[in-house]
């Protein structure tokens, strides 16, 4: 699986990527109330216009992609400077207020994750296939903390086959609220592919919480 992706970047088939931010953050994110300069962790964050996005509204990013074309890209159709470093066996580029870490999310420890306070995920749980997809939800919520937000933009669809994967409501439901309060926002139009985003206000629940 991880081969394909690294593959995928290699030949540029990156269809998922979009040119543009993505609508669903500038429409939902504001209603997230996340505080300014809280670190928004991007899981699987491929090279996403939607960290710029976040940057711009005052929120550190930390982005983690296994693939190093993405981040070597992201960082070279962006501006400034960029630092080079390693840290706990990922290679990091740091562009302003924007960190890539390079390497597999799995890997990616609560140690490293002590300034995160809310995330964004665009087509990250839906990029795994169904038996992974329970691993990830449960290792997201190791790395944030309880009251944290996170938009999540989810991908349903009316046959099988991936990736992209198809998560329904149901699965969205059951992989994400033994830690996270969920709430729907709102099912975009179904496309000519049979696709459907459907977008959603996740909350890590404190230890008290029901
Ligand atoms: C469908 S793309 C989405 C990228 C980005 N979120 C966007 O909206 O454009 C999924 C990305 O996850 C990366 N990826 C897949 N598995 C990963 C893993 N275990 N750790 C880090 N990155 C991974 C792939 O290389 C790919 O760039």
């Amino acid at each position: 699986m991880q081969e394909d992706w690294l593959k995928r970047w290699q030949e540029g088939r990156i269809g998922f990527h979009r040119d543009t931010v993505h609508p669903l953050l500038e429409r939902y994110w504001p209603e997230l109330q996340v505080a300014q300069g809280t670190k928004v962790l991007v899981p699987l964050c491929g090279k996403t216009l939607d960290m710029r996005w976040l940057k711009e509204h005052q929120h550190p990013v930390l982005g983690i992609e296994m693939s190093e074309q993405a981040i070597e890209q992201f960082v070279a159709e962006g501006n400034g400077d960029v630092a080079r470093y390693r840290q706990a066996g990922f290679g990091v580029l740091r562009q302003g207020s924007i960190e890539l870490w390079c390497g597999d999310f799995f890997h990616f420890h609560v140690e490293q994750a002590a300034e995160i306070g809310a995330f964004y995920d665009r087509a990250a749980l839906i990029a795994l296939p169904e038996a992974t997809r329970q691993r990830y939800a449960f290792h997201l919520a190791q790395l944030i903390p309880p009251g944290g937000k996170g938009l999540l933009i989810s991908l349903t669809r009316q046959d099988e086959g991936g990736p992209p994967f198809h998560v329904e409501a149901d699965e969205v439901q059951r992989l994400f609220s033994p830690n996270f309060t969920v709430a729907h926002f709102q099912d975009g139009e179904r496309g000519p592919d049979g696709f459907r985003e459907s977008c959603w206000a996740l909350q890590r629940r404190g230890p008290g919480d029901s």
